[in-house]
């Protein structure tokens, strides 16, 4: 392929460049894919409206959001184990973030420590839990972090367990010996790397870890123990964005685990302004899932989100060249972003507002 010149054109050169059942791990879904197949189709049905004349010679993508300054409203949104599609990992994604100057969300299921991300980081870094039965370990990660200067928590809350998804299910999907969790795993063989006919090691390994009955009173718990902020990931409803911001949540990340947990649910785009409308401006709501162009990034934050997290499209730059690949893909999404807001004539993102949407209507005569 010619140098790639969009962010879509990393999908083909990382499928290359990885094996088949790493692909469908990171490629893939839970169900039919329909969840999956609707982040994308819902940013597609969204049509923008251009004001001209509006002296767009410098375009100003710059925003706070917890603390975190930002260039631009993107972030790295939290992915396991970025070592299945780079050897340099974390490290190489935490180099890229920083060179853009964008968010990085750390998995807890990071391949490299939180002290080794940090040494490679320029700008900021959150990482994300699950709540784990063993709240010694999970309390152990948040500790780790700490002492590495993570500046904020992000609790995943859509996945009392992972989801069943049918590419790693037929592939036997487990994760390589040399790529651990290393945050995390105690140093024996943990379930996420065994091998075990019509399942999916990392299903397994969630179901004995993740603790499912974990309630809002709970949250309690952890901010008696860390001051970071917390932000709760996987929100896709007006009634959870109310109880998370009653219970004194610091933000909320709208998603569908990027149609990898409940298929069937909306596009996470499409549940933004139910969630953004509901919290109005108490605390940031931030996106992810789908988000594949510069004018996504401005359709999302025209909805109402303080900045989006780009998942996959990470990865797929990783995989095709390393932290060069990563920051290719970060820097196409900012410049098309910049592009986006000259074209609609909005050169703040103060100016974005829901009047650069087209509502769609069914055509009368
Ligand atoms: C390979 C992969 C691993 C992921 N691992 C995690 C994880 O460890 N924790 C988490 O909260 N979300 C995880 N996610 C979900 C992402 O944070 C994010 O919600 C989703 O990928 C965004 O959609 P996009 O990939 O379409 O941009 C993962 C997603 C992928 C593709
Ligand atoms: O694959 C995922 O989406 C995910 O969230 C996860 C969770 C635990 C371990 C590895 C990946």
């Amino acid at each position: 392929m010619m140098k790639p010149v969009r962010v879509a054109d990393y999908a083909e050169l990382a499928r290359a460049a990885l094996p088949a059942r790493v692909w469908d791990y990171l490629d893939g879904g839970s169900g039919a894919e329909w969840t999956l197949r609707d982040n994308r189709a819902a940013f597609e049905r969204i049509t923008l409206r251009t004001r001209v004349l509006t002296d767009v010679a410098t375009c100003d993508s710059r925003t706070t959001v917890l603390g975190a300054a930002l260039a631009a409203p993107i972030g790295v949104a939290p992915m396991a184990y970025h070592r299945l599609a780079h050897d340099d990992g974390e490290r190489a994604t935490a180099a890229a973030a920083g060179a853009h100057g964008m968010l990085f969300v750390v998995s807890m299921f990071a391949s490299a420590s939180y002290a080794d991300i940090a040494n490679a980081a320029t700008g900021p870094l959150w990482t994300q839990l699950y709540w784990l039965r063993d709240r010694a370990a999970l309390l152990d990660v948040v500790r780790r972090a700490e002492d590495a200067g993570i500046s904020a928590l992000v609790l995943t809350v859509d996945a009392p367990r992972i989801a069943r998804r049918p590419r790693d299910l037929r592939n036997a999907f487990t994760v390589p010996a040399d790529v651990r969790a290393v945050n995390l795993d105690a140093p024996v063989m943990a379930t996420s790397h065994v091998a075990e006919d019509g399942t999916s090691a990392i299903e397994r390994h969630s179901r004995e870890r993740f603790d499912p009955s974990l309630t809002w009173a709970e949250l309690a718990w952890l901010r008696e123990r860390s001051a970071l902020p917390l932000a709760l990931k996987g929100i896709l409803t007006a009634e959870d964005a109310e109880l998370a911001v009653a219970h004194g949540v610091d933000a909320i990340v709208v998603s569908n685990h990027g149609g990898r947990q409940l298929d069937g649910v909306p596009a996470a785009v499409d549940a933004l302004p139910e969630v953004a409308d509901q919290v109005a401006g108490r605390v940031p709501v931030l996106v992810d899932g789908g988000v594949r162009t510069g004018a996504d990034v401005l359709k999302a934050v025209a909805l109402g989100a303080s900045a989006v997290l780009v998942g996959r499209p990470v990865l797929w730059g990783l995989a095709h060249a390393g932290a060069e690949g990563a920051a290719d893909v970060l820097a196409i999404l900012r410049e098309e972003l910049a592009e986006a807001m000259a074209l609609t004539g909005r050169p703040t993102l103060a100016d974005i507002d829901r009047s650069v949407l087209a509502v769609p209507r069914p055509r009368t005569r």
